[in-house]
């Protein structure tokens, strides 16, 4: 039995309600069958799009961007939650589904926070773009050749706030979706936590928590089967497998976009180097069984651990 946290990307979670619910309940088939092998589950999920739109629908009532993060870990983890539970039901596996309002940590000097870069929100046209950033002042990049998108300050994960909170639900074998969207960044003030404004990338964080609650296992679940190399070109390779020194020798040949895949195989690398034995595999969530016996996926290792 493995300890496997899931980061689920945003194919698993479509651009609205219906339609979230609708990917939800096929993608929690596959995390069940690991439930079902007996391994130990946290999930993670991004929130992109939903805290741009929650944010754009309050802009009115000055909501920040940490408590839309706290809105959006709360929609998206009842749906989460419901179908899940669901699914444990339909096969008579007798388990609770917890979804933890998670805070991260982060440094209120991170450089970051002068330097906004995380995409949030819908793909958006120039003109769009433009016409946002001359409304409400936001600023736009162009997000891996898919389209214009709203930037906001992405700080590092330092800690995890509910990291004890997490093991002990582990603990008693409950499943646990948590550090949603990144989790809420929060700065240490004295005794005291407070909201930032930014909204952290969620591989970042589940690499974090990964780490701390002694996974063996972080499964980042995204678009594609495997990461490859010349991505979309003519002579694209796709690897079943790669050490933390290959994946740094790809990253300095910038194989992998800084608003996709970068922050995945960042985060396999940290978290393969971080212990002994821990793996990194980034892949589809359709073959997530097949990815952890080696059969899918791009496993990412440590030569040394
Ligand atoms: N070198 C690469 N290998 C594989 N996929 C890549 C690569 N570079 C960019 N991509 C794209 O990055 C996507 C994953 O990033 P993204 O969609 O932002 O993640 P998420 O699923 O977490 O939301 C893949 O689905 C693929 O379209
Ligand atoms: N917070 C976060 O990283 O969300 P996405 O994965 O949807 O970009």
């Amino acid at each position: 039995m493995s300890r496997i946290l899931i980061a689920l990307g945003g194919n698993a979670l479509g651009n609205s309600s219906s339609e979230q619910l609708q990917l939800l309940k096929a993608a929690v088939v596959p995390i069940t069958d690991l439930i079902e092998k007996g391994h130990e589950v946290i999930i993670t999920h991004g929130n992109g799009p939903q805290v741009g739109m929650i944010h754009d629908a309050l802009t009115s009532h000055d909501m920040p961007l940490a408590e839309c993060t706290a809105m959006s870990q709360g929609y998206i983890g009842f749906h989460l939650q419901n179908v899940l539970k669901s699914e444990l039901a339909r096969r008579s596996i007798d388990k609770e589904v917890v979804s933890l309002v998670t805070q991260v940590v982060v440094d209120e000097h991170d450089e970051a926070f002068r330097n906004p870069q995380k995409p949030i929100g819908p793909f958006l046209t120039l003109e769009e773009a433009e016409e946002l950033e001359r409304r409400n002042g936001y600023p736009f990049i162009e997000d891996s050749g898919r389209g214009y998108r709203r930037v906001v300050p992405s700080p590092e994960p330092l800690d995890i706030m509910e990291k004890e909170s997490v093991s002990t639900l582990l603990d008693k074998g409950h499943i646990v979706i948590t550090g949603g969207g990144g989790g809420i960044p929060v700065i240490r003030k004295g005794v005291e936590c407070v909201g930032a404004e930014g909204v952290i990338d969620k591989d970042y964080s589940s690499g974090k928590l990964a780490e701390l609650i002694d996974c063996d296992y972080i499964f980042m679940l995204t678009g594609v089967d495997r990461v490859a190399i010349n991505f979309g070109k003519k002579n694209q390779e796709n690897l079943s497998s790669m050490s933390t020194e290959e994946a740094r020798t790809h990253i300095q040949a910038d194989q992998f976009p800084p608003g996709s895949m970068l922050p995945k195989v960042v985060t396999g690398i940290r978290f393969a180097e971080s212990g002994k034995n821990r793996k990194a595999i980034i892949g589809s969530l359709e073959k997530t069984t097949e990815a952890l016996v080696g059969k899918s996926g791009t496993i990412i290792y440590c030569m040394e651990a």
